[in-house]
């Protein structure tokens, strides 16, 4: 696998999740989760979601920080296999800076 300088980001993580997807599921955690079907990685998401809010809830932060980049690694994956590219979330993300989440939770209840 080629070496990564500088810092690290998610658009590297994905860009390894995608690499890892052609590879043989017999060598690559990520291309085995894919051939498994999405309820598998999807699965694995909840799981890693749930141990992450345990993490939160006991404030363990050595295994919250552990347990967030599980999510972050599945979550990954889980857009891989629905054909989403991070960009997109991005995109979201992004339109969503315009507007307090107060404001948008109060616009959808009038
Ligand atoms: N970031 C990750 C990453 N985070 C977590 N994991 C794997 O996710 C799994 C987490 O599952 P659990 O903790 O529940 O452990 P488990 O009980 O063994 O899992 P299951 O048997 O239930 O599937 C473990 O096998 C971890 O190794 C990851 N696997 C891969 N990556 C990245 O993906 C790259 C490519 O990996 P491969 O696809 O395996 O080559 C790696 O170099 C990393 O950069």
């Amino acid at each position: 696998m080629a070496e990564l300088t500088g810092k690290f980001t998610l658009e590297d993580l994905e860009a390894i999740v995608a690499a890892r997807a052609a590879a043989s599921p017999d060598t690559s955690y990520t291309a085995k989760l894919l051939a498994d079907g999405p309820m598998k990685a999807a699965k694995k998401l909840g799981e890693e979601g749930v141990e992450a809010a345990l993490a939160a809830v006991a404030r363990d932060r050595e295994n919250l920080t552990g347990e967030a980049a599980d999510v972050l690694y599945h979550l990954l994956v889980v857009l891989r296999g629905a054909d989403i590219p991070l960009s997109a979330v991005m995109e979201e993300l992004q339109r969503r800076t315009g507007q307090s989440g107060l404001q948008e939770k109060a616009s959808r209840q009038t």
